[in-house]
Formats: C-alpha cells, structure tokens, sequence
C-alpha cells in the first residue's frame, strides 16, 4: 500500500468566540485519495473548522496549516480557499432552482467574469462529457427545479469539482446528504468514490448520519466539545464505538425494534379518511392516544405528502380528519384551523420552514404564545424553560435562532410546538441533521408527549429511527398504503425490506 500523502494539515487550530472556546488546540490530517469523516455532536465546532477553511473565521493566532506540504499564511484571505485547491458543498447546496443544470454549473465563472463570453452549445457539450465521465444521466436543459433531491445534491457537487478544476485538492461536504433519501445516497457516493480515485484529491464529509459514515468514508476525526477525540479508521470502528467517541457515553435502548405497545382495540383519537392529495390516493388511518404511528417509502412515493395536506399547509383533493368529535374535511383546513383543534406540525426543512431565523431564540420558541406574553422578561423565562426541557444549547435565549447549530435548532423547534399541549404531532423528518445525543433527547421529548395522551405521526426515510420510535409503520409505494407494520416487523430490515420490496412489485406490475 503506498505511503499517505497528507495534502491538508491543520496544526493546533483554537477558535473562541466572546469567551466562549468553540476550536480547543484542534488537529486533522487529510490524507490524498481519502474520504474523511468529521463528526462530532451539533455544537462540537464541526462547521466552525471549515468556516476556518472557507477564510470565513479568522482563527485564534497559534494555528498552522499546510496544503500539499506548503504553508498557508491564516486567516486565509477572502475566496483564497479556490487557489488552495478546496470547494464547499453545504447543506442548501446553493442552486438556482429557476435556471438550467447547465446554467447552474457556469453560474460560478459568469459571475466572477472570468469569461464575458460564454458559449452555451458548447457549455452543454462539456456538461453531457461531464456527467457522463461520473455515469450520471441529466439533461443540461432541465431546469434545477425539475430535479430530485439526489440529482440536485449531484448537480452541486459536480459543480463544486468543476471549480476546482486542476488545482483540485479537497472536496467538503457538509451534510449534503441530510434530506436525501436513502437510496439516493448510493449513487452519490460512487460520484465521491470516483472523485478521490485518482488520489489527487480527497474529501472532507461532514454527516450525523453513523451507517452512512460506517459504510464510505476510510478514516474519521470526532471533535467533542470542541476538542478532537483523535482521528481513526473507519474499518475498525462500529456504530458503538463511534457513538461512545461523538458523546463520551453510550447511548442505551435504542436497538430493539418497536415500543412493544399493541394499540389494536383502543378507540382511535384521530382518523385519516380518504386523503387524496396530487401524489396520494385514498388513504385511510388511525391514530390512538399515545401511538406513536411512522409514514414511509422510497422519494415520489407520496409518504411526505400526507402530513402538509393534513395541517392545511398544501390543499388536499379529498379527505376528512376526525380529531375526537371535529370533523375536519381536509381540502378546505387551513393550519390555523389546525392549530386550533390541537394539531401541530414540524416540517422538514427548519430553515425554511419552520422558523425565523433572524429572531432570536426567545422569539422564535414562544411565538405561538407569543399573544399571551407582552413581557421581555416572562418571555425570556418561558424560552429558558424550553431550553432547559430541550436541552437547547447554548441556554441564550437572546442568541439569534440562525447562529444555533443545527440539531440545536431542531430541538427549540420541537420545543417550542410541545410546549401547546398539542393533542396530535405531525413531524417530518424530525432528527434530520441532528446528532446522536440530540436524537436521543428528541425521541425522549416525543415519548413523553406521546405518554401525556398525544398522538404522533413520523414522516421520515429513516428506517432506524422509525424501528426505535414507532408502535405502527405506514408504507406507501405510488401514492398507496401497501403495507401496516407493528410488533416484531417493526426491525429495521423489515421496513427497509418492505419499502424496497413494495417499489419492485409496483415496477413489476
Ligand atoms: N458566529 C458565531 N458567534 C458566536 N458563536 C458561534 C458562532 N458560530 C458558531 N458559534 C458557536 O460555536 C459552537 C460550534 O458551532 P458549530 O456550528 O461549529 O457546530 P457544529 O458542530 O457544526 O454543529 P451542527 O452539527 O449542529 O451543525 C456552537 O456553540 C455555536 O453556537
């Protein structure tokens, strides 16, 4: 096996903000042709160390960092990150959805200038060579909109390599992953694999996701309270010990398939009748007081349908919600009817959805009592309630919402809907880029609200989580329920199995 070539290293890298110390005398070593992993709890500092990288944060004096062996003067300048060689992929991906694939692709070198004129016919030509190089079909013509969530992640990276052209030197990925589905995560990861093939390059992949970091990346380094816990091979960890690294304990109860609580016989608490939506038809369920009930299957199958059309946030075709003795027809609810019958919803993307970013966390977690509080001081005292409960961290209710890391988001999020006493919970996706630890709080605070007598319903593609969390799964395949999951088919492989089972018959038929 050929020697490592370290083609970034970062030395004794601090970072504090105010007095708070967020990069404690931090080191990472990336390796050519590696796929690394950085990991860490939200809040470890994870974003902080390649907001470093970005020349975004300039770092406390004392750290070092070399790219291909040469030293690089800190903070690095504004946009000097491109001559070192490295490109960011984050979260949002930042695509246009309006414009082209192929117009998102140029839209870095049209800006910078760098051509005044461009030759579409012939940007198209080279895309076509391009996604054909990584085996990837897209049509430079479609508009970014049109794409799937996996097509768009791809797109982003694709253009994130094409900027780095020859001076390639390392990719970051931070959680590009987080709102994919699951099957979409294979293909992106033969597009990073080919990435680093030649070992002229490597990748830094930022993700809360353990399977997904168990199965492609070749090393990790944990950060933990802002302090490395060491970088290690990824081929001689499990998910246990990955998790005692990110939290410093082990997290128990949380491998056995379903809650065990059989439901079947107790009157139900809110009834689903013939929901038809775009995407879903006919769709009938119950939901019992304290069940917690799981919504699943594969993209386009309609399962992250059926919770908007529920809350009033997208109309329905068809369809009643009974919540005790309210009929609600579902075409004509509006989310305030909602809320006002005790239904709450979370959806999937905090940062477009579900919050105020430029508020503060106080504002953000009692804005739906917020008519009932005129009182800075009471309402500060109600948000560090919420933030106690939640284990929100920093416990700052005047920290803007949008400087929260995200999984601390997540949970004032979830707090600040728990906190109505709500009598049915619609979440989707709700421990998407959340951290082990934050995960572990979240399932409790839904228990405990499903304890009290709430109903709760889960949209989400994560098998795992469902196995642990629900007494029912949903599957849906083309807009229908194929099958009810409870008892011992709750494991983690059965709905897997089910969900990719029931595509293949509906391809079949
Ligand atoms: N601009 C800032 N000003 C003050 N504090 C900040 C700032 N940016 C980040 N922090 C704090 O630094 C700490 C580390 O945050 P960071 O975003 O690096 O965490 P992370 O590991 O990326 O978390 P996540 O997994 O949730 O994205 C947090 O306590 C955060 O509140």
């Amino acid at each position: 096996m050929p020697s490592p070539d370290p083609i970034v290293n970062i030395v004794g890298l601090s970072k504090t903000f105010g007095t708070n110390t967020v990069l404690n005398n931090v080191g990472l070593t990336i390796h050519a042709g590696e796929v690394h992993g950085l990991l860490g709890e939200n809040g470890s500092g994870k974003s902080t160390l390649i907001k470093v990288l970005a020349g975004f944060h300039a770092p406390d004096p004392g750290a070092a960092l070399q790219v291909r062996g040469r030293d690089v003067a800190l903070p690095i300048a504004s946009g000097g990150f491109r001559d070192l060689g490295i490109s960011f992929v984050h979260q949002d991906l930042a695509l246009v959805p309006d414009i082209s694939v192929v117009e998102n692709l140029r839209v870095g070198s049209a800006v910078a200038g760098s051509r005044p004129w461009i030759s579409w016919r012939r940007e198209k030509d080279s895309a076509r060579a391009l996604f054909a190089t990584y085996g990837i079909d897209l049509d430079p013509d479609a508009p970014v909109s049109s794409l799937s969530a996996t097509e768009r992640a791809l797109l982003a990276i694709l253009r994130a390599v094409e900027e780095l052209g020859d001076r390639r030197t390392l990719l970051v990925l931070d959680e590009p992953t987080v709102f994919l589905p699951r099957e979409g995560t294979d293909l992106l990861f033969s597009v990073v694999r080919e990435i680093v093939a030649d070992r002229k390059a490597a990748v830094l992949f930022v993700s809360h996701d353990l399977d997904e970091v168990l199965d492609h990346t070749d090393r990790v380094t944990i950060l933990r309270d802002g302090v490395s816990q060491g970088t290690h091979r990824t081929d001689g960890l499990t998910a246990a010990s990955l998790i005692d690294l990110i939290v410093g304990r082990s997290l128990d109860g949380e491998h056995h398939a379903g809650t065990g609580r059989v439901f079947a016989g107790v009157p139900p608490l809110a009834q689903v009748s013939g929901l038809e939506t775009p995407t879903v038809d006919g769709i009938d369920f119950a939901v019992r007081p304290g069940e917690i009930v799981g919504l699943t299957g594969i993209a386009g199958s309609g399962y992250d349908d059926i919770l908007p059309a529920l809350y009033g946030a997208v109309p329905a075709r068809a369809g009643d919600l009974s919540l005790g003795a309210t009929r609600m027809p579902l075409p004509s609810i509006t989310p305030i009817d909602a809320l006002d019958t005790g239904v709450v919803y979370v959806p999937p993307d905090r940062k477009i959805e579900g919050s105020a970013p430029e508020l503060t966390v106080a504002e953000n977690v009692t804005l739906p009592v917020l008519e009932r509080l005129v009182k800075p001081r009471v309402l500060n005292g109600l948000a560090a309630r919420i933030a106690d409960q939640c284990d929100v961290r920093p416990r700052d209710p005047q920290a803007t919402y949008g400087s929260l890391s995200g999984g601390n988001q997540q949970k004032a999020l979830l707090g600040k809907w728990l906190q109505t006493g709500p009598r049915l919970v619609l979440l989707a996706e709700p421990t998407q880029g959340v951290d082990v630890g934050a995960r572990a709080r979240i399932f409790e605070m839904l228990r405990d609200t499903a304890a009290g007598g709430a109903g709760i319903v889960i949209a989400s593609s994560d098998y795992e989580q469902l196995s642990v969390l629900c007494d029912q799964v949903i599957v849906l395949s083309h807009g229908r329920i194929v099958a009810e999951l409870t008892g011992e088919l709750l494991a983690k492989h059965h709905i897997s199995d089910t969900v990719l089972g029931s595509t293949r018959e509906a391809v079949k038929a």
